[in-house]
């Protein structure tokens, strides 16, 4: 995938930039709906045997555009989003960054510029995305600003049941501790990455290590509890046990930030400093205060015992799916 990094405005000569069907998106998440854009639009391109682009913004226009947001936390930070659009097997991206002079472009004045003065001759978004100033072009305008330079095909809402899919849908499942929901409304597991901290030391003390993950990125994270996890490091994935939170039953004074720590399952290695990924699978129970270590020792075995009949229950499931498709 070719990366093409704009600051408005641009100076690409239309005459110097290929053909293309452009997808064009915030796409946070890059979840199904996202993900129905891009391969349409990928399908246009291999009928009319040009290249497919996509066109995405950072950062988030609500920093720009609401005064008072210095920072928001992303589903996919710009680094995963540019994988996981990059995975879908497109040959060009745009990036543009979302500046205020970007935004204050008319809707003709983006479409000359940005679609048609960039040479894609069919373009596909979603049936609620919006361009220009104060997000006034639509996809119903979209043809009187083409003045006849391209296409363009609306990709319809995708549902589940009654609700959009949406990146506000996923940011609520994940905010509300729904994990699974937002492992079904992304086709993946919800993954934030990091590096190996520095804990308390007292998890080998108790049986039970964990890697203590501190995040690279801004992302949304679950609430504070216990989940069902597989980490990744160094190209391996193990299964793992998660705890996302304030550790209670030690702490009497509620620290500034709850800690996100990983007991990883039949692994014996240290890893501080090490990058890791976490993928979100399953919430398991609130966190809780308990009256003693005991106590706690005794609910995290149970913990890692559901992980584990979880795990297997998904391999299980995962191996007949993959018997069908056979
Ligand atoms: C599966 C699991 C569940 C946990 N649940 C709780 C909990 O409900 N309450 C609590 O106070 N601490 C909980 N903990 C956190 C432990 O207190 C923590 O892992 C221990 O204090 C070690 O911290 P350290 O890695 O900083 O040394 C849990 C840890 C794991 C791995
Ligand atoms: N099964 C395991 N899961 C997680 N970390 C492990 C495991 N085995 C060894 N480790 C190592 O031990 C460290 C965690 O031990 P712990 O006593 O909880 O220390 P800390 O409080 O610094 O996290 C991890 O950072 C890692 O380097």
């Amino acid at each position: 995938m070719k990366m093409i990094k704009i600051t408005h405005p641009h100076h690409l000569a239309k005459q110097n930039v290929p053909k293309s069907v452009m997808a064009l998106g915030f796409f946070d998440g890059v979840h199904k709906g996202h993900q129905k854009v891009i391969q349409t639009a990928k399908q246009k391109a291999e009928e009319l045997n040009v290249e497919c682009a996509v066109m995405t913004f950072d950062p988030h226009p609500s920093i720009v555009l609401k005064k008072n947001i210095q920072q928001i936390e992303y589903i996919t930070p710009l680094q995963e989003k540019l994988k996981f659009i990059e995975d879908l097997g497109i040959d060009r991206l745009y990036l543009v960054e979302f500046t205020e002079s970007f935004s204050s472009l008319q809707p003709q004045q983006f479409v000359d510029q940005y679609i048609i003065g960039l040479n894609a001759i069919h373009v596909v978004a979603g049936f609620d995305f919006t361009f220009g100033r104060f997000g006034k072009g639509t996809m119903e305008s979209l043809p009187f600003y083409s003045r006849g330079a391209f296409t363009h095909t609306t990709v319809e809402k995708l549902t589940d049941g009654e609700r959009k899919i949406s990146s506000s849908l996923v940011r609520n499942a994940i905010k509300n501790g729904d994990v699974s929901y937002a492992c079904s409304l992304l086709g993946r597991p919800h993954q934030v990455s990091g590096k190996v901290i520095h804990g308390e030391k007292r998890g080998r003390t108790i049986g039970f290590p964990t890697a203590n993950i501190e995040l690279s990125e801004s992302y949304i994270t679950p609430p504070t509890g216990v989940y069902a996890v597989k980490i990744s490091m160094n190209g391996k994935e193990y299964a793992g046990i998660c705890n996302i939170g304030y550790k209670p039953t030690f702490h009497e004074k509620r620290p500034d930030k709850p800690s996100i720590e990983v007991h990883i399952f039949d692994f014996h290695e240290e890893i501080y400093d090490i990058d890791v990924t976490v993928k979100w699978f399953k919430r398991i129970r609130s966190e809780q205060k308990f009256s003693g270590v005991e106590e706690l020792i005794a609910q995290i075995k149970r913990d890692i015992k559901e992980a584990k009949d979880f795990f297997q229950q998904l391999a299980e499931s995962d191996k007949i799916t993959a018997e069908k498709n056979f």
